[in-house]
């Protein structure tokens, strides 16, 4: 397995990937003045994203912050990972950073790429970003082509989130100095070795990170 650095607690895990993360934005904005940063969704980062909206080691009004996925769902929904950026990361030290919504591919053409830090998440189905294991869009979002911002359905819908979404496309995903993912539960590490193996049943969207050597990618977990 790819680089997995595994932890007691989910706080210890969401420290560590909180440090991480504010070691590679301090790094950039040394080296090259701005930084960016492409956030997950879902409820795993949340923790991570509270300890480094108090980080003030970082300038933060240097830094540009955008999503790897999104919801297409309505505001009163609740679903929207902007909203969940917004209550748990974009707040007192990291209030001054520059948010791009995921919303057009205009905003995306904002960035310099190589983005500086990806911080992906994975759902217990395998996927990553908005990249299902089945559904419309999928095979589009991962071609060698695709544009950074793809449109995808997931099938079946899933019940707490039953909307078309907005993801980066691998090839959008690629481009990074560094790709942090963090996962928790032992029900999604045991996912994450079937995709890592070579076991036709792990033919999963995760397995397209976990198999590509010249991805910079690290693994957080913890149970
Ligand atoms: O739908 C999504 O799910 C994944 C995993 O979310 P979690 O709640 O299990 O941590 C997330 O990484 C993705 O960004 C999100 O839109």
């Amino acid at each position: 397995m790819t680089d997995l650095s595994a932890y007691e607690t989910k706080d210890a895990l969401a420290a560590a990937v909180a440090e991480a993360i504010s070691e590679k934005l301090r790094a950039a904005i040394e080296a090259r003045g701005m930084a960016s940063f492409v956030a997950s969704g879902g409820g795993t980062p949340k923790p991570a994203f509270e300890l480094l909206s108090q980080d003030d080691r970082i300038d933060w009004d240097k830094v540009t912050v955008t999503l790897s996925d999104e919801r297409m769902a309505p505001p009163e929904a609740g679903v929207s990972n902007a909203d969940m950026l917004r209550e748990h990361l974009l707040k007192d030290a990291a209030v001054s950073a520059r948010f791009l919504p995921l919303d057009t591919l205009s905003s995306l053409e904002k960035f310099d790429l190589p983005f500086d830090v990806v911080l992906l998440g994975m759902g217990g189905d395998g996927h990553f970003a908005s990249i299902f294991p089945d559904g419309d869009g999928m095979d589009a979002a991962c071609a060698p082509g695709a544009t950074i911002l793809a449109e995808t359905i997931p099938h079946p819908l899933p019940p707490e989130a039953p909307y078309p979404r907005l993801t980066l496309s691998l090839p959008a995903i690629r481009q990074c100095r560094d790709l942090f993912l963090m996962i928790s539960g032992e029900g999604k590490r045991d996912i994450l070795e079937l995709a890592g193996s070579d076991a036709p049943e792990g033919d999963l969207p995760i397995r397209r990170l976990l198999h590509d050597p010249d991805l910079p990618l690290s693994i957080f977990w913890a149970p």
